[in-house]
């Protein structure tokens, strides 16, 4: 996916925000046109009076730092627990709404409160029903949840009525939040009018002002902006450019519906900058609820301390990985299907129980009884050198050795492993893994399968197997499999004969893969960076041998790598990116 900045820079618009305020009053008085159907029997009183908002009236939101780098990975920077507070409808499909606000932040790492507005009876054929909650309920569930539980960030969805919007004003001015993300729901995704029309001025009038970013979709955007035609990239930034001056602080509109583009096309305006983010379109039935899942991962995001920009990319990111990883789900009859927002979860074989973490793939020590003849150094000194320069995980690859001197030096490094905490497998040899109860064992394409060797082992050892191409790891999954050691990314002279397959096959098979993917060979401290750089979705760490062992020292040889790939990771932000 590219992000292309465009330096087109809008003028200064407070002053006039005013006058294009009423000028767009005007258009949406006359052209405004909207579908009513049953779900239109929302209840639209706001007891009498209209609120206005800051910079309009009143409300404090406390400022995103807008650049502040996306360093958190964990909750928030401030050691409390990242949390987002969604206000929006339950999905009864759980596609969509609420059920996806939680998914989606789960699947982020950040804490997710609810406050539910209305209740909708929904599946894959469209919108069934619609029961909104009473105002006191909701006034109820926003004060229960913002006077107790720090709250970071509140993305709104479905607001049905216009007495909801002030219920938030008023709830956000007693506990003020650090960002309000607005997914101005309308219509859904199969078209049922989620909103009537006149709480479309509200909108317009009170809560776009109190968003700090607004995401509609091109069917809303229109809406607000009383009809408008949105039909190309143009358009688009005019829109968002109109949008703003309503005063959100930013606006995302999605062009996922853009009939003139084959790519997915987002324009993002932070009132200064136009950023065109693209990616390419994904043919999937399975699309219920992106626009929720967008709002809520940027919500997420910024709970978790990123600037604007940042999360409003890792968002688009995280969708289309999402949308790619559940082209296969098949749920429901209709034409629009749920996609699956745990997808990492895939990684996983759900049959069995897992204790394998793929983050311990990040630096991963490979022995070499040859290597450390020649430095004369004994095995225990090896792997005690390798952990303490930083290897997260050891892996015995003791060819020459005799199967008892093997035995022994397995127990031996397996004691220095555990107390350290780091998982020690044996390469090739299963009997002896079994023998001194190793973490788990390293195997490749001609060595014993691994679904034998899981039958063997049983579900709680770690299994890697070696894979090539996408149809190898596949079968590794299918398999049962934790991981996938995929090279030889660069020439060795490790390992004889080995066909290299570059850094386009790596990527290749982390794209295919259900699993986490460690890239071994010919890796050392000239090239990682580029290995990582990749910044491929499932792409852990890295497995080196000779840049470790066949080094006069080896726990320096460990920090410089280690140091390497951690400001190369930090760089390349998420570790779920997918390089489109
Ligand atoms: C992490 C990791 N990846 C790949 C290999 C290679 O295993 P294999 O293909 O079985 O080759 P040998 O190591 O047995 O020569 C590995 N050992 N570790
Ligand atoms: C053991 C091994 N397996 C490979 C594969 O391509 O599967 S390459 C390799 C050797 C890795 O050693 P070095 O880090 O010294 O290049
Ligand atoms: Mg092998």
């Amino acid at each position: 996916m590219d992000f292309l900045l465009s330096n087109t820079t809008s003028a200064s618009i407070s002053h006039h925000k005013l006058l294009t305020r009423s000028k767009l009053q005007n258009i949406f008085f006359f052209n405004f046109v909207i579908d009513y159907c049953q779900i239109c029997t929302l209840s639209d009183s706001i007891q009498g009076t209209r609120h206005r908002f800051d910079q309009f009236g009143g409300l404090t939101l406390k400022a995103m730092p807008e650049e502040k780098a996306l360093t958190v990975t964990n909750g928030s920077s401030n050691n409390k627990t990242a949390h987002v507070l969604t206000m929006a409808g339950s999905d009864s499909g759980a596609g969509a709404g609420i059920q996806a606000d939680l998914k989606t932040c789960a699947a982020r790492g950040v804490y997710c409160s609810t406050v539910i507005t209305a209740v909708t009876a929904q599946n894959t054929i469209g919108v069934q029903d619609v029961s909104v909650l009473p105002e006191e309920s909701v006034a109820a569930q926003l004060k229960a949840v913002l006077s107790d539980m720090h709250v970071d960030v509140v993305k709104t969805g479905m607001l049905p009525s216009t007495a909801m919007v002030k219920i938030l004003h008023d709830s956000l001015k007693q506990f003020p939040v650090q960002a309000l993300v607005v997914d101005p729901v309308m219509v859904s995704t199969s078209g049922h009018v989620l909103a009537g029309s006149s709480i479309l001025e509200t909108f317009r009038q009170d809560l776009l002002p109190m968003a700090d970013i607004v995401t509609p979709n091109l069917k809303e955007a229109s809406v607000l902006l009383g009809g408008l035609q949105l039909e190309t990239v143009t358009d688009m930034r005019l829109a968002a450019k109109s949008l703003h001056d309503m005063g959100p602080r930013n606006v995302l509109v999605k062009g996922g519906d853009l009939p003139s583009s084959s790519d997915a096309v987002d324009i993002f305006f932070n009132g200064k900058d136009f950023y065109e983010l693209r990616s390419s379109r994904i043919q999937t039935r399975n699309t219920h609820g992106t626009g929720c899942t967008m709002a809520s991962c940027i919500a997420a995001e910024l709970a978790k301390g990123s600037s604007m920009l940042s999360a409003v990319k890792l968002a688009k990111r995280y969708v289309e990985t999402a949308l790619e990883y559940s082209k296969s789900i098949n749920i429901g009859n209709g034409p629009q299907g749920p996609f699956d927002h745990i997808f990492k979860l895939k990684r996983r074989n759900p049959s069995r129980l897992q204790l394998f973490d793929p983050s311990d793939l990040f630096l991963y020590a490979v022995t070499d009884s040859g290597m450390n003849k020649k430095w004369g150094r004994p095995i225990t000194d090896a792997v005690k050198a390798a952990i303490e320069g930083g290897a997260t995980i050891v892996q015995l690859r003791e060819k020459d050795a005799e199967t008892g001197d093997f035995l022994e030096a397995a127990k031996a490094c397996l004691e220095i492993c555990r107390a350290h905490n780091i998982p020690l497998l044996i390469n090739d040899r299963i009997d002896i893994a079994m023998a001194c109860d190793a973490d788990g064992v390293h195997v490749g394409q001609s060595d014993m399968p691994v679904k034998t060797v899981r039958a063997l082992l049983g579900p709680e050892k770690i299994i890697g197997v070696s894979c090539k191409t996408p149809e190898h790891a596949l079968k590794a999954w299918a398999d049962g499999a934790d991981y996938i050691g995929s090279g030889g990314v660069f020439p060795t002279n490790t390992k004889a004969n080995n066909r290299t397959i570059g850094l386009d096959g790596l990527e290749a098979v982390c794209l295919a893969s259900k699993l986490p993917v460690v890239a071994i060979g010919g890796i050392n401290l000239s090239n990682a960076r580029s290995v990582m750089e990749l910044g491929v979705v499932n792409l852990e760490g890295v497995a080196v041998v000779s840049a470790l062992f066949d080094r006069d020292c080896v726990v320096a040889e460990t920090k410089k790598l280690n140091a390497l790939l951690t400001d190369t990771v930090a760089k390349v932000g998420s570790e779920m990116v997918c390089n489109k």
